[in-house]
């Protein structure tokens, strides 16, 4: 096969964690990548200088599907011009071989993709609810893989090693921690101020992801309550920060999701109510419907409800966890991609 691939696709940390997987293992196997993100969003602060990429290319490129009237064909017309600057690429390049991982990032790669004779596409389609993109594309594609869909040839989700290297076996709630997916959310900051005074009166301690946007109020609200919190907006270190818990309150988004999962966490979800086609709901309800979880929508939420979780047999869904998920996902995805363009 060609020695360069592209994946594409981001916007937020959920779609660029499966993207950095993507990179990872190919560059693992020696075989180059270029990325094509986006300017808008969080791709470029996760790939601009990244040196495993023989490229990484950002175009000027928005979401189409919240837009109406003039706005609408105005960005329609943008994808179409960033579709021919692609298509321009991957001739120059021999590109024969595209990942996209999905989000408004990915449509100008992909639908070059799809125009070019010989080359193929493959998909990464994250949640329970397939996407507005990968719903269109999804028939051009060679194949689409998900960890939600009985029809892929690989259902694990590409989770880093990390998670399952610092998995453990959890027994009694010493430590809670919230995390807020790649941009925080402010209904679990609320929720964890909320329940923090309690916790803290059980000897408790707490771990908070706040997103960048609320890191301030959040942290100056737990020196009011005079609670030691390990506090931070952002981390690079997620794996290290969940190991240290016992118990998690989390959207569910599909990369954190899986990775509690890997990490043996039990979790208490709040989906964020906005996702496209409630995808976050249906992603824990996956995992409620096996008995793995703690589930409720941001309007039933309440206070008892978590207490009793954290209190529940904690022990019997960490041990269960375990056969959730496998190791080696991107490995074998990478492998059928690989024979498949022998
Ligand atoms: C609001 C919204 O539409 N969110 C979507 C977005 O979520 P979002 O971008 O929040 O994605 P996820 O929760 O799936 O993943 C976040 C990723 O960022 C990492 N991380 C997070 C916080 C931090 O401080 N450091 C860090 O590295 C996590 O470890 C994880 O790998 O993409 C997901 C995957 O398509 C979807 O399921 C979500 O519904």
């Amino acid at each position: 096969m060609n020695k360069t691939v592209v994946v594409t696709g981001g916007g937020t940390g959920g779609h660029l964690k499966v993207a950095d997987a993507f990179i990872e293992e190919f560059h693992h196997r020696g075989i180059d990548v270029i990325f094509i993100g986006s300017t808008n969003g969080q791709d470029r602060a996760w790939f601009e200088h990244d040196t495993r990429l023989k490229e990484a290319i950002f175009l000027d490129t928005r979401g189409v599907v919240n837009k109406s009237g003039f706005a609408k064909i105005l960005s329609l017309g943008n994808i179409f011009t960033k579709t021919l600057y692609c298509l321009g690429l991957y001739f120059k390049y021999d590109i024969k071989t595209v990942i996209s991982v999905g989000g408004f990032s990915a449509a100008a790669a992909t639908f070059a993709s799809i125009l070019k004779m010989g080359c193929k596409l493959y998909i990464h389609e994250q949640n329970s609810r397939m996407g507005k993109l990968n719903q269109i594309t999804t028939k051009f594609a060679a194949e689409v893989f998900s960890s939600f869909d009985k029809k892929s040839l690989v259902k694990d989700y590409p989770v880093e090693k990390e998670f399952f290297l610092t998995a453990r076996v959890r027994d009694k709630v010493k430590t809670v921690a919230f995390f807020g997916g790649s941009q925080g959310a402010i209904c679990i900051n609320d929720f964890a101020l909320k329940v923090a005074p309690r916790l803290n009166e059980m000897g408790i301690k707490i771990i908070h992801q706040t997103g960048k946007n609320d890191f301030e109020r959040v942290s100056f609200e737990y020196n009011k309550l005079n609670i030691k919190a390990d506090v931070f907006d952002f981390s690079r270190k997620i794996p290290q920060k969940m190991t240290k818990a016992d118990f998690a309150v989390s959207r569910a988004g599909a990369s954190t999701l899986w990775e509690l999962c890997a990490n043996q966490l039990p979790t208490f979800f709040i989906p964020y109510k906005h996702a496209a086609a409630d995808h976050q709901y249906y992603n824990a309800k996956a995992l409620l419907d096996r008995g793995l979880c703690f589930l409720k929508r941001e309007e039933e939420l309440n206070e008892e409800y978590f207490f009793e979780a954290i209190n529940s047999d904690i022990h019997k869904i960490s041990i269960e966890l375990i056969s959730s998920i496998n190791s080696n996902a991107i490995s074998l995805i990478v492998d059928i991609i690989l024979k498949d363009n022998k």
